[in-house]
């Protein structure tokens, strides 16, 4: 059956095609985490510095070391003093986990294979030549790349960056995002409500989803259905690396955002794809601005959030911007057959006696819906024209906890 609506996997490469990552911007690498390497972290000293001990004990010479052997005490070397001289034959260097391995010694005796007395100390195990030292350079050598660019800090990273005695990092800046959210009828939480009016979630919601992926949003004055007043809050848009808007995507008299930005030099890419929910979803550009125009629903600018603005702000911040990883689960009900939308069915997650993830799709799935969508752990994705399926058949979905929204 033909399908004249764009595809989601069309609508997510185009928008990640038109994105370019943010500039570079120096952070203190506490502030690393999380962030998106814009340059590569190179090691700037040899880790360990030199051949070091691995544990407490007595650094010997493997050949004078065997079982019963008695070895005069020659010194100490603990981790941050090392020992000046150099163990000679016959003798041993009492040495602590992560001190130098002085000269002359090619082995570590372990501190319960030995028994110490006055000035010497007895071997009760036969040491074998290297045992127990870690060699100069092990983990890595200065000059050598330790962290590539486009890669997302993780707290590992961060200790590798810190070992390798880089205390700046080169990350891209996060992306700004505006949020501009539009319609007569909406009130912001905690204000009087005007007659026939909403209040609006939608902004709120999408500011923590932009947190959430890394993107730095800021919420803008909502707009009422009046194309000068809408064209006046975007005309400031050119501040942005996204503006998102929300509400008057669609085809009412009063959805009026690809209208009120055309005055401004709004360049569309195009309107309504393959989805639910989600139809009507907008992409374009105004200026230098890449715009996103979420529909008014509020499941849908959340999905749509989840499939499209996750990876745009990945995409801005330095990464691929990947589609959205989705896992194998089974369904625990059957499944209609699809039309021509992919849906994003609402579902909640379970784990059956087999520890086989299942998923139950709620049993009413309306765009408006926001307390369904909030108990939701998951979207079960079922592609436009899918055929029915039976109970335990297998489904992809989107885990929204491991995207943290
Ligand atoms: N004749 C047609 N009507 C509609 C179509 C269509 O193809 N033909 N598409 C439907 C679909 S699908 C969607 S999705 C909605 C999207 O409409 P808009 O993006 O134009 O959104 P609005 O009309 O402004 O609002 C829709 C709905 O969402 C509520 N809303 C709006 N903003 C917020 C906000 N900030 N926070 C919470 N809720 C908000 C608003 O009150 C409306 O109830 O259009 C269908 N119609
Ligand atoms: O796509 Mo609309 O989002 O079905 O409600």
């Amino acid at each position: 059956m033909a399908n004249d609506l764009l595809a989601v996997e069309e609508a997510r490469a185009r928008i990640i095609a038109a994105l370019t990552p943010t500039a570079a911007e120096t952070v203190a690498l506490a502030d690393g985490a999380g962030r998106v390497l814009a340059r590569g972290v190179v090691a700037r000293l040899t880790q360990p510095p030199a051949d070091v001990s691995a544990m407490d004990g007595y650094a010997v010479r493997a050949a004078d070391a065997p079982e019963g052997a008695v070895l005069r005490m020659a010194g100490a070397a603990p981790a941050g003093r090392p020992f000046a001289g150099r163990v000679g034959p016959g003798e041993a260097v009492r040495i602590f986990t992560g001190g130098f391995v002085p000269d002359g010694a090619d082995a570590i005796l372990l501190q319960e294979d030995a028994s110490p007395s006055d000035g010497a100390v007895r071997v009760n195990e036969t040491v074998q030549a290297g045992r127990w030292i870690r060699r100069r350079g092990l983990d890595f050598a200065e000059g050598t790349q330790v962290l590539p660019a486009r890669r997302k800090l993780t707290a590992r990273d961060i200790g590798l960056a810190a070992a390798s005695n880089n205390p700046w990092l080169a990350v891209h800046r996060r992306p700004r995002v505006g949020i501009l959210a539009t319609g007569d009828e909406i009130a912001l939480p905690g204000d009087p409500i005007p007659p026939g009016g909403i209040v609006s979630s939608n902004a709120h919601a999408l500011a923590a989803l932009v947190r959430a992926a890394g993107g730095e949003p800021v919420v803008l004055p909502i707009a009422p259905d009046d194309t000068a007043a809408i064209a006046d809050v975007a005309a400031g848009a050119h501040a942005f690396d996204l503006l998102v808007t929300t509400g008057g995507a669609s085809v009412g008299d009063h959805d009026l955002i690809q209208q009120a930005l055309g005055g401004e030099g709004f360049e569309l890419g195009f309107w309504k794809i393959a989805m639910r929910p989600g139809k009507p979803l907008i992409w374009g550009r105004l200026g230098r601005t890449p715009v996103l125009g979420l529909p008014g629903n509020p499941v849908s600018a959340l999905v749509c959030g989840v499939v499209f603005l996750i990876p745009a702000i990945a995409r801005l911040s330095g990464l691929e911007g990947a589609p959205t990883p989705t896992r194998r689960v089974l369904t625990a009900v059957p499944l209609a057959q699809n039309d021509r939308r992919a849906d994003h069915l609402r579902a909640a997650l379970s784990v059956d006696a087999q520890g086989r993830m299942l998923v139950t799709p709620a049993p009413v799935q309306d765009s408006s819906m926001l307390a369904t969508l909030a108990r939701a752990d998951a979207l079960v994705m079922r592609a436009p024209f899918a055929p029915a399926l039976p109970a335990g058949a297998e489904v992809e979905a989107i885990i929204l906890a491991e995207l943290g929204v």
